[in-house]
């Protein structure tokens, strides 16, 4: 299985993007990382602990950073509440904070794990990566690579041209995909088709049982506020695509468009702060570590989180 570190801030994705990364055998959750984004810090920490009792995850799970790099958080409370997890009810946490900061726990995993062994799974602002990278510049040939969900090479949600993970912390974004590891961004071009419908939503209620009723409350929750918010019909549910890009990978692809392109984030545009710029022009020379995912089979996807969910 692919040794994983989730760095998240859920976030009702965030939810499904662990019970994912807990319950599937290609894949082993060495820890779970918390960083501002959806919602404050420790809302976001509750809630990652919450969580891991429900999804019975035991890897350590630790707190990084509060805020953006430079800027002021700006927090989604939009859609996900004042709780970061609104609608859903959480057991009470019966695992602990682990007392090590987000940062310091993924640098010593990494510089204590074999080269290749670790990839990054970020799926919330980027602030904690660009720490780690700072702190311990090595880490950039060590990780196998940053699978990652934020960006967008086409149409943003927070701004016209910019996704929220990315527009939180665009400067931490920056340092991120240019460090010079591999880098593939799950952004909204392929989370848009991860689309939680009434159909996903009964194929999951059908299983049954705790985990079954969370996520059923969870998608009918999200799905009410991205109605009322963005309109959608159906929620898409973005952070698990990132799990899921890896999980392919370790069972031989075939279920998600990858496309190798340049990629920028834009750090001072007075209109299109936080934008990913995806180069996809075709006769643009393409040898670059970083990758942008563009297409999703939506059904195997939805067949992952309801096994997940089994
Ligand atoms: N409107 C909105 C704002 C933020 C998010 C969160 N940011 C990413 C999608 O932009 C996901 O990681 C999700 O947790 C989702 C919707
Ligand atoms: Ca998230």
């Amino acid at each position: 299985p692919r040794k994983i570190i989730l760095d998240c801030d859920p976030g009702h994705d965030d939810a499904v993007a662990l019970l994912l990364a807990q319950a599937h055998p290609a894949i082993e959750l060495l820890a779970v990382t918390a960083v501002a984004g959806n919602q404050s810090l420790p809302k976001v920490t509750h809630n990652a602990l919450g969580i891991a009792t429900l999804a019975g995850i035991t890897a350590p799970i630790a707190a990084g950073a509060d805020g953006p790099l430079q800027r002021s958080a700006e927090f989604a409370a939009d859609i996900h509440g004042d709780s970061g997890l609104d609608g859903v009810v959480l057991p009470e946490a019966s695992v602990a904070l682990d007392a090590r900061n987000a940062v310091d726990l993924i640098v010593e995993l990494v510089m204590t794990h074999e080269p290749g062994e670790i990839t990054l799974v970020p799926t919330g602002p980027l602030t904690n990566i660009a720490l780690a990278v700072r702190r311990e510049p090595r880490l950039v040939e060590r990780v196998r690579e940053v699978v990652l969900m934020g960006g967008a090479a086409h149409l943003g949600n927070l701004t016209p041209v910019a996704e929220f993970n990315i527009a939180f912390d665009p400067e931490a974004a920056a340092e991120v995909f240019e460090a010079g590891w591999r880098v593939t961004m799950a952004g909204l071009d392929v989370t848009h088709q991860a689309l939680a419908t009434p159909e996903v939503a009964e194929r999951i209620t059908a299983v049954g049982g705790p985990k079954a009723e969370f996520m059923t409350d969870l998608i009918a929750e999200y799905g009410r506020r991205y109605s009322d918010v963005q309109g959608f019909d159906s929620p898409p549910v973005h952070d698990p695509v990132a799990v899921a890009i890896v999980i392919d990978e370790e069972l031989g692809g075939g279920h998600v468009e990858l496309r190798r392109a340049p990629i920028a984030v834009e750090t001072k545009g007075e209109h299109t702060t936080g934008m990913t710029v995806v180069d996809l022009r075709p006769w643009v020379q393409r040898d670059v570590p970083t990758a942008v995912a563009l297409g999703l089979d939506a059904d195997w996807f939805w067949g992952l989180v309801t096994d997940a969910v089994r």
